[in-house]
């Protein structure tokens, strides 16, 4: 059955409909990974955006019950070049196709997603209507509407628990803040026998201090930082008090919360292979990316933050450490899920940095 993509600026991309048969409006954006459609797609910080896959062929080995990110995918819709009618995989047991239908979550195949995405990267990340299938539209009138449609700027409270929640084990305490988080970054601490309490975004710093947290982790999130300036009021007044990890748009809103300023990219990073190098030790990693917004380098002047390691596709800001207070940031995913393990050593800094904290206290 027929579908259209129909973008903002009036380009008009016919396909097949997958998945949902219902319309969705939202941001289009660009993945360059070549596997991983399903943690992406369950990634809750593409809520309120429409994702186009590069890699041409997707949902060539289905839906497994191991690999969500979230328990509801809070993605917009997906575009894909080709979509795989027989997964083939020993862990397979749904197609892409009914995952996306349950969920309601419309799909479109055999768009030319090369176009596309060349179009994404020369005019920036644009809005976009996934016409219900089968239905004819009237082209100008669906431009006219989505121009003047803005997108909402709540994703945050859309994702985030409602209620906090444990996540046992016997080693370090953890609080996590939940702006929208990835399963990976719960399975990485807890890998670490740390003994983790989800909480919502929105818990103050006292509700989150007397849990008697070893460390505070801030998770991943969609939206643009600037859209939820309680939740960096809540990191100022724990800078200092306990460690901090920070991821995405963790790593945003910390930086926010030191002084620091963040901006909207052009088009974003989103892929599996992104290099980036750990100023500390030249090394490079190849990390796993997903986000539109980064830190502004140059209004880093002035904070007591230190930028630790650097994008190299375009030299934007990708970690950060404070000073004075232990706490450190990453923009890219160190729990990949999809992507590279590179970056996985990070949340064991962050165990150390839990433990030397703890011995400080003690000895002071
Ligand atoms: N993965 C994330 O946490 C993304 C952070 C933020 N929403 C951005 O797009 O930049």
């Amino acid at each position: 059955m027929e579908r259209y993509l129909i973008l903002e600026d009036g380009t008009v991309f016919e396909g097949t409909a997958f998945g949902s048969r219902k319309a969705s409006v939202g941001e289009v954006v660009f993945n360059t990974s070549m596997t991983g459609y399903q943690e992406i797609l369950s990634d809750p910080s593409y809520c309120g955006q429409i994702v186009t896959m590069t890699y041409p062929l997707i949902g060539n080995y289905g839906i497994n019950s191991d690999d969500f990110e979230s328990i509801i995918p809070a993605a917009k819709g997906l575009v894909v070049r080709e979509a795989a009618d027989f997964p083939s995989n020993f862990r397979c047991n749904s197609t892409l196709d009914e995952l996306l239908e349950t969920k309601g979550i419309p799909g479109i195949a055999e768009i030319d997603t090369r176009k596309l995405t060349r179009l994404i990267r020369s005019k920036g990340s644009i809005k976009g209507v996934l016409t219900a299938a089968g239905e004819e539209v009237d082209v100008s009138e669906v431009v006219r509407t989505l121009q003047q449609t803005v997108l909402p700027t709540d994703q945050v409270a859309q994702v985030s628990t409602t209620h906090p929640y444990p996540s046992p084990g016997r080693g370090k305490r953890v609080v996590l803040i939940d702006y929208g988080m990835k399963h990976g970054i719960l399975r990485e601490l807890n890998k670490r026998a740390c003994d983790v309490i989800v909480v919502p975004h929105h818990t103050s710093a006292n509700e989150i201090m007397a849990w008697g947290p070893d460390g505070v982790m801030l998770s991943n999130g969609p939206g643009d930082p600037k859209d939820v300036p309680q939740c960096v009021e809540t990191i100022k007044q724990l800078l200092g008090e306990v460690p901090l990890f920070g991821i995405c748009l963790g790593h945003q809103l910390f930086a926010r919360a030191c002084g620091a300023e963040t901006f909207k990219l052009k088009f974003g990073h989103r892929g599996g292979n992104h290099p980036v190098m750990d100023l500390t030790t030249g090394r490079v990693e190849i990390t796993s990316q997903n986000h539109g917004y980064s830190v502004d380098e140059e209004a880093l002047q002035g904070t007591r933050l230190k930028v630790t390691h650097t994008a190299l596709n375009d030299g934007t800001v990708e970690g950060l450490k404070h000073l004075d207070y232990p706490a450190f940031t990453v923009q890219y995913h160190p729990e990949s899920s999809p992507g590279p393990e590179d970056s996985n050593y990070l949340f064991d800094r962050f165990i150390e940095l839990m433990t030397a904290n703890r011995k400080e206290q003690q000895y002071a």
